[in-house]
C-alpha cells in the first residue's frame, strides 16, 4: 500500500517491554520500528523503578545516620536538601534516556516519536503518517489511577512525586500496595510527617500473611516514623487559602497537608489505541487479553508488559518481550515466559522479598496436610547494638513428602539482595533437604534460610 511504511516488527511503546523486544528482534536481522510518545525507557526509567530506587537509597542514608551514634560516630547533620538529590536524580535519568536512544540507534531500530493509534484501515497512525508491521507489538504500559472523590484533583500521583521540588512538611499517602508503602517509607524516613491511609487493616494484603502482618506491625510501632491509619478512606479533600489541604476521612480529618499522594493502582493506556478497529480484545479494566504466547485476539498483534495486567514488573515485561522476539524471528516456536515463581521485592522500610506460593496459595493448591512451613523470626545483627530495633522474619513454604520449597518469603534488612539466588533454587525445584545440605554463610540474615528446623503445619 502506498504511503504506508512497512516493518517486519512494529513496536508501540518504548518502555521496558517494548525496547527489550525491539532490540532483541534486531539481533535476528529483521526491520524494526519503535513508536514512543514520551521519554524513552518508559515508566521504569522515568517515573518508576529507577528514580524510586534512588530515593529509596537516599532514605537508607537517613536510617544509617539515625544509628551512627550507637556505632560510636559523633556526626552532626545540619540539614537534608531534597533539591540536591532531585537534581542528580534528574541528571541520571536524562543520561539513561540518552543511553536508550543511543542503544536503539546502535542496533538500527527506527525510532518514531509520537502517539500511536490504529486507523480505520488497520495501519498504525502517528502524527498523520502511517505504519504497518508484519507483526505489531503493543507495550504501552499504564498510568496511576485517581479516585472519583470530591477534591481528588488537589492530590498528585507517583509521577507527581518525582516532580516534587522539596520534601513536603506533611504528606498523606493513600493506598496499601507497592507504591504506597514504598513512597510513604521514603518520605517518612527523610523527615516528612507522613500519614499512610489504608482501606483495611493490613498493607500488602495479597502477599504471604507473614509479610503483610510483619510490615503492618512494624509501621504501627512508635519507632517507625510513619503514621498508619487503618480502616480509613478519604471522603473529601479541601484546599485552603494557604494552599494546604484538609483531608477528610472516615476516621477523622488530617489538616495542613502539603502533599496528598494517590497510590491506589494503575490502569492500562489502551483506550486511545482504537483497539476495536483491529479486533484486539480487552478485559473490563482495559487490559489486553493475551494467550500464553502473548498473542492478542487479532492475528499478528501481540502484547507484553503492564498493559496485559499480569505481574506489573520491569523484568517480567523485558523477559516476555525478549522471549517473544525469539519465538517470532528466531524460529523458537515454543519460547514463552512462564508466569510463575516470579521473584519480587518491595522497597519498604523494612524490606520485603518474596517468590513462589504464599502459605494460603499452597494450602489451596496442595491441601493443608501436604504443606509444611518453616519459620524464623530474629533480631538481625545490624540492630544488635543500636537503640533502634527492627525484626527480620522468614518463611519457607514446602509441599509433599519430599518437602519441595514452593515459596520463600523474607522480611527485613537485606531481603532485596538475598532473594534472587533463592529464586533460582525455587525455580529449579529445590527441596528443604537441599536447602539443609547448603552450608550457611555466617553471620548473615540469609543463613537462617538454610538452617531452619521444626516444620509446622498451617493453622
Ligand atoms: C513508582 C513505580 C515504581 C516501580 N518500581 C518497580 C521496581 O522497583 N521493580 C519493578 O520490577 N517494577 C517496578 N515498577 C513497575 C515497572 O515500572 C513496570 O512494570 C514497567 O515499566 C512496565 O514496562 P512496560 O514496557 O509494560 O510499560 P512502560 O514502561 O510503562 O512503557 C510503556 C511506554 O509506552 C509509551 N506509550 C503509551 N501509549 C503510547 C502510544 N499510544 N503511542 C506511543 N507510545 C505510547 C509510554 O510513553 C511508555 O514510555 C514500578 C512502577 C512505578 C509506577
Ligand atoms: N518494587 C516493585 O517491584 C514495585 C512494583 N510496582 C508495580 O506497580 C504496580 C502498581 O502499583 P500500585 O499502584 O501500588 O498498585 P497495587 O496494585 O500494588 O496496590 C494498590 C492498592 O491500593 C489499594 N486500593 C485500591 N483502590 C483503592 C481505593 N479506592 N482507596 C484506597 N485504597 C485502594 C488496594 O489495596 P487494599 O485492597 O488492601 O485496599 C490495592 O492493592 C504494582 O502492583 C507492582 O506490580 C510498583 C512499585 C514498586
Ligand atoms: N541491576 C544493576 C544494573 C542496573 C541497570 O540495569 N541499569 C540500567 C539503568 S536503567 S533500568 C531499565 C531497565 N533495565 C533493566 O531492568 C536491566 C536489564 C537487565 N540488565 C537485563 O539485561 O535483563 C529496562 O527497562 N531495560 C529495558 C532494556 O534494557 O531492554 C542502565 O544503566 N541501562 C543502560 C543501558 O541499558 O544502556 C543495578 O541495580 O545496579
Amino acid at each position: 500500500m502506498s504511503g504506508v511504511k512497512e516493518f517486519d516488527y512494529l513496536v508501540i511503546g518504548g518502555g521496558s517491554g517494548g525496547i527489550a523486544s525491539a532490540r532483541r528482534a534486531r539481533e535476528f536481522g529483521v526491520s524494526v520500528g519503535l513508536i514512543e510518545s514520551g521519554r524513552l525507557g518508559g515508566t521504569c526509567v522515568n517515573v518508576g523503578c529507577v528514580p524510586k530506587k534512588v530515593m529509596y537509597n537516599c532514605s537508607l542514608h537517613a536510617e544509617f545516620i539515625r544509628d551512627h551514634a550507637d556505632y560510636g560516630f559523633d556526626v552532626t547533620v545540619n540539614k537534608f536538601d531534597w533539591k540536591v538529590i532531585k537534581k542528580s536524580r534528574d541528571e541520571y535519568i536524562k543520561r539513561l534516556n540518552g543511553l536508550y536512544e543511543g542503544g536503539l540507534n546502535g542496533s538500527s531500530v527506527e525510532l518514531i516519536c509520537g502517539r500511536a493509534s490504529f486507523a480505520e484501515d488497520g495501519t498504525v497512525e502517528v502524527n498523520g503518517a502511517k505504519y504497518r508491521g508484519k507483526h505489531t507489538l503493543i507495550a504501552v504500559g499504564g498510568k496511576p489511577t485517581i479516585p472519583n472523590i470530591k477534591g481528588a484533583e488537589y492530590g498528585i500521583d507517583s509521577d507527581g512525586f518525582f516532580d516534587l521540588e522539596d520534601l513536603p512538611s506533611r504528606t498523606v499517602v493513600v493506598g496499601a500496595g507497592y507504591i504506597a508503602v514504598e513512597i510513604a517509607g521514603v518520605l517518612a524516613n527523610l523527615g516528612s510527617d507522613t500519614h499512610l491511609l489504608i482501606r483495611y487493616d493490613k498493607v500488602l494484603r495479597t502477599f504471604d500473611k507473614m509479610l503483610s502482618n510483619e510490615l503492618t506491625a512494624d509501621m504501627d510501632e512508635e519507632t517507625n516514623p510513619l503514621h498508619l491509619h487503618k480502616n480509613t478512606q478519604v471522603t473529601e479533600v479541601i484546599k485552603g487559602e494557604d494552599g494546604l489541604l484538609s483531608v477528610k476521612t472516615t476516621t477523622g480529618v488530617i489538616e495542613k497537608v502539603q502533599t496528598l499522594i494517590w497510590a491506589i493502582g494503575r490502569y492500562p493506556l489502551t483506550k486511545e489505541l482504537n483497539l476495536e478497529r483491529v479486533g484486539v480484545k480487552t478485559d473490563a479494566g482495559g487490559h489486553i487479553i493475551v494467550d500464553e504466547y502473548q498473542n492478542t485476539s487479532a492475528p499478528g498483534i501481540l502484547s507484553v508488559g503492564d498493559d496485559t495486567g499480569k505481574f506489573l514488573l520491569t523484568p517480567v515485561a523485558i523477559a516476555a518481550g525478549r522471549r517473544l522476539s525469539h519465538r517470532l524471528f528466531n524460529g523458537e516456536t515454543e519460547n514463552k515466559l512462564a508466569y510463575e515463581n516470579i521473584a519480587t521485592v518491595v522497597f519498604s522500610h523494612p524490606l520485603i522479598g518474596t517468590v513462589g506460593l504464599t502459605e494460603d496459595e499452597a494450602v489451596r493448591d496442595y491441601g493443608k496436610d501436604n504443606v509444611t512451613l518453616y519459620k524464623s523470626r530474629f533480631n538481625p545483627m545490624m540492630f544488635s547494638v543500636t537503640k533502634h530495633k527492627e525484626k527480620s522474619a522468614m518463611k519457607l513454604v514446602c509441599v509433599g513428602k519430599e518437602e519441595r520449597v514452593v515459596g520463600v518469603h523474607i522480611f527485613g534488612v537485606g531481603s532485596d539482595e538475598m532473594l534472587q539466588g533463592f529464586a533460582v533454587a525455587v525455580t529449579m525445584g529445590a527441596t528443604k533437604k537441599q536447602f539443609d545440605q547448603t552450608v550457611a554463610i555466617h553471620p548473615t540474615s540469609a543463613e537462617e534460610l538454610v538452617t531452619m528446623r521444626g516444620g509446622v503445619k498451617p493453622e
